[in-house]
């Protein structure tokens, strides 16, 4: 087998279901957005604030690697500042060769500086629209959907979910919750999730990072998520083979085709898994799991969609055929209408790789 280069990875059409636009911010961009508004950062130096960022979210520990996101935080509350970073993140991800993505934030973590919900929406919305389309005249499309997240911490679930709603001819396909999990199990927040199946909307619920397979449990059987995010401690439920034996919970995520958003790197940084060789992505894809390969947050991981394809590969020997399947799986998982998945799954996922697979 010819070995993959990091390039031609890059060129290759990828889809990306879980990335944070505050995770996602260039270091340079937080730099001049800090000084305009004096907000004290670690340090001003773009490269040096970059590597702070990530040896910062490396602790160990989810909660320590959250709170790194003050700072990006700190720097999105006005109209255009989050129409810039939205732009930003969607060149970014274009350049990097991604065709489709979903990038989720917090709107109630925009409200510092007297936006209302609604016109945080609008900024960052706008953002990905302007970004798309500097993209596209640059020759690498790309198609953003925006998902609201709503914190698990707070109380503001239901407020979010109508907000998703609100915009969802306009760009924002989809909900999610998201913080410290333990101790903040999904159904505080099962109003949101009942209103959402209501409405006929999508979302997704970070579930079986920091916390096992009652989050897991819970974000399925009680709130109706149609995806996990990370979703990686389903292997709890697997008792190693040979052969491998699933529990009931698992044989359920397995049998229903539940999209995993896995983010082996950041899993890494939080503790969830012990390194990417070790990472439960290996033995979830053997046993043919819906599994998706994602960021989280570029700029706390340090990484990109074709970085973390990259360390896959290196951990795992994975050839063309692999990325091929953790890109149609991650575009048949979005929540963008049906034929619409289908044409970029076929006009532009299957011919590109169909040069290359063999
Ligand atoms: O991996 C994660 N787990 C739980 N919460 C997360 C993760 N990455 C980012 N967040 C939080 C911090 C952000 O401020 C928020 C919205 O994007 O979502
Ligand atoms: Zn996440």
């Amino acid at each position: 087998m010819v070995a993959i280069r990091y390039e031609d990875i890059v060129k290759v059409p990828k889809a990306l279901l879980h990335d944070h636009l505050d995770g996602g911010l260039r270091a340079a961009t937080i730099v001049e957005l800090a000084a305009e508004i004096g907000h004290e950062l670690p340090t001003t130096d773009p490269e040096a604030l970059g590597r702070w960022f990530v040896d910062a979210a490396s602790s160990g520990s989810l909660e320590r690697y959250l709170e790194t996101f003050a700072h990006t935080v700190a720097v999105m509350q006005t109209a255009p500042a989050l129409h810039r970073v939205a732009k930003e993140c969607a060149l970014d991800l274009a350049a990097d060769g991604v065709v489709y993505a979903e990038v989720r934030f917090a709107p109630e973590q925009h409200l510092e500086r007297d936006l209302t919900l609604d016109e945080v929406v609008e900024a960052v919305v706008a953002g990905f629209v302007e970004g798309s389309a500097l993209a596209a005249e640059a020759g690498t499309p790309i198609r953003v959907g925006t998902l609201l997240t709503a914190m698990r911490h707070a109380a503001r679930s239901q407020e979010i979910a109508e907000l998703a709603v609100r915009h969802r001819d306009a760009g924002v396909v989809g909900f999610d919750i998201a913080g410290a999990e333990a101790g903040f199990p999904p159904t505080r927040h099962l109003d949101a999730f009942e209103y959402l199946q209501r409405e006929n909307f999508h979302f997704t619920i970070h579930a079986g990072e920091a916390f096992g397979l009652p989050s897991i449990w819970q974000a399925i059987q009680w709130c109706g998520a149609d995806r996990l995010g990370h979703g990686v401690r389903i292997v709890d439920d697997i008792t190693p083979g040979p052969p491998p034996v699933l529990g009931r919970l698992a044989a359920y995520v397995r049998d229903k085709r539940i999209p995993l958003e896995l983010c082996p790197s950041s899993n890494v940084q939080t503790g969830a898994a012990a390194s990417i060789a070790e990472h439960p992505i290996g033995l979830l894809r053997d046993l043919r799991f819906r599994v998706t390969v994602n960021t989280d947050n570029r700029l706390m991981s340090g990484t990109s969609m074709s970085r973390e394809m990259a360390l896959l590969v290196e951990a795992f020997g994975y050839g063309w055929k692999e990325l091929q399947w953790f890109t149609i799986n991650a575009m048949k998982s979005a929540f963008i209408p049906f034929d619409e998945r289908l044409a970029i799954i076929d006009e532009v996922i299957k011919p590109a790789y169909a040069k290359l697979v063999g």
